[in-house]
């Protein structure tokens, strides 16, 4: 085993945010924007071999000691005999079992902070054992010490797929150190969904039903149709689409927005279902557009129904309560310049997408926005949707 990197975008969702979650159909892309994991053995470190998790953006380290990681593998072969993509739930509560009775290791739920950082260390010790448990390789174990370096350029709990770009990384590691696969071959179909799978546990992790949207989307990378429980279709854009991040600095949980809008839904069911069918209709509008992109001289009358869309995509996320005065403000001073722009994922903060036309870096009201923008206190990225997804290579 050498050492290897890891590099997983983040994404953006076009249309149909939420209604994903009841299994409507969504529009995904990836952005320029992701994860980068570093797996690096360690020399031999005498008696107390561990493996070390460096998680840049949460400022914490975590210690995994082998001997005991070695015990809890052997109390699950005992328990069941294969570690199958079936029995996963029952593996992470295993997971949860264990980690509860290490709680030095898994620091204790309190702070936003404490909790963002026990997620993210259940995940890593979940994802970790369920790769070597449903390993080809029988009765593996961990050996020797190693290092595991994560960074992101995400902002995390913003909209861009962070936790979802984070356990990509992670399982594509773990699936490589417990030879599912190797470097040369990650990207066949089979690894890719094996991948894509394990990276969905993560999100159970930290957001408890995902649709699955962000993991699959950060995977296969491009521009993709996405329905939970029936899979995905590339949706091959010719051009690419030009967005503005704009990052409205407000923080916020997937988990709970997706949470309060089930309970909306609960209350209201046939109000919020009319929403669904709109979010249905609009991404069905949407896809020729996208797809039909750039194969015609003149795209501006497409890119004008483009912005309508995005127009009504975000009305339809406010009627649903996932707004904030941030984001509103995000919204006024694009409109007031010109453009069209919408939330992008749970919403309720985080990022916001602005729509750009092919030739924005020549236009002065781009510059006038991004200027204001900045100037208001908001974050802003230019990037394009639907470029590449995940990447390894050896060190
Ligand atoms: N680079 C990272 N290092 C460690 N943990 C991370 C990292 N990125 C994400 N996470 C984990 O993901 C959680 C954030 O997930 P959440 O879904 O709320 O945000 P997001 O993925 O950025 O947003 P969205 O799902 O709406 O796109 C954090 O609590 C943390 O546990
Ligand atoms: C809000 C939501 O639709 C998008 C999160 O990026 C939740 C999900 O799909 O799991």
């Amino acid at each position: 085993m050498s050492n290897f990197q890891v590099k997983s975008p983040g994404k953006i969702i076009l249309h149909g945010e939420h209604a994903v979650v009841y299994h409507r159909p969504a529009l995904a892309a990836v952005v320029g924007l992701g994860t980068t994991l570093k797996f690096q053995l360690s020399p031999d470190d005498g008696d107390s071999k561990h493996v070390s998790f460096k998680l840049e953006a949460l400022n914490t380290n975590f210690n995994i000691d082998i001997e005991n990681f070695n015990s809890f593998l052997k109390h699950c072969r005992s328990k069941f005999s294969e570690c199958t993509l079936e029995n996963a739930v029952q593996l992470l509560e295993e997971v949860r079992t264990e980690l509860a009775k290490q709680q030095e290791e898994a620091p204790e739920a309190g702070s936003p902070k404490k909790q963002q950082m026990q997620k993210a260390f259940i995940s890593i010790y979940y994802l970790l054992a369920g790769a070597i448990l449903s390993s080809p390789i029988k009765d593996l174990e961990l050996k020797q010490s190693f290092t595991v370096t994560i960074d992101t350029e995400l902002n995390i709990g913003a909209g861009l797929g962070s936790s979802a770009s984070y356990g990509v990384a992670l399982a594509s590691a773990f699936l490589v150190f417990a030879q599912h696969f190797d470097l040369s071959n990650y990207a066949a179909d089979e690894n890719q969904a094996l991948i894509s799978h394990w990276a969905y546990e993560s999100e159970r992790v930290m957001h408890g039903t995902p649709s699955g949207i962000d993991n699959t989307v950060c995977t296969y990378g491009g521009m993709l149709r996405f329905v939970k429980g029936q899979g995905f279709q590339t949706v091959k854009n010719v051009r690419p689409l030009h967005i503005l991040l704009v990052d409205s600095k407000v923080k916020r949980s997937t988990a709970d927005i997706v949470a309060k809008v089930r309970h909306l839904g609960e209350t209201f069911p046939e109000v919020v279902n009319s929403i669904w069918d709109a979010c249905e209709s609009l991404v069905n509008a949407a896809i020729p557009l996208y797809e039909d992109f750039g194969t015609c001289k003149d795209d501006s009358e497409k890119f004008e129904k483009l912005e309508r869309l995005f127009q009504i995509n975000n009305d339809l996320m406010k009627a649903i309560g996932v707004t904030h005065p941030k984001l509103e403000q995000i919204f006024s001073i694009s409109f007031k310049r010109g453009f069209f722009s919408k939330i992008t994922g749970a919403g309720a903060g985080g990022y916001a997408i602005v729509l750009l036309p092919e030739n924005y870096a020549s236009n002065e009201v781009y510059w006038k926005l991004k200027e204001e923008l900045e100037g208001a206190g908001f974050g802003v990225y230019a990037t394009t949707a639907g470029g590449e997804g995940l990447r390894m290579e050896s060190l």
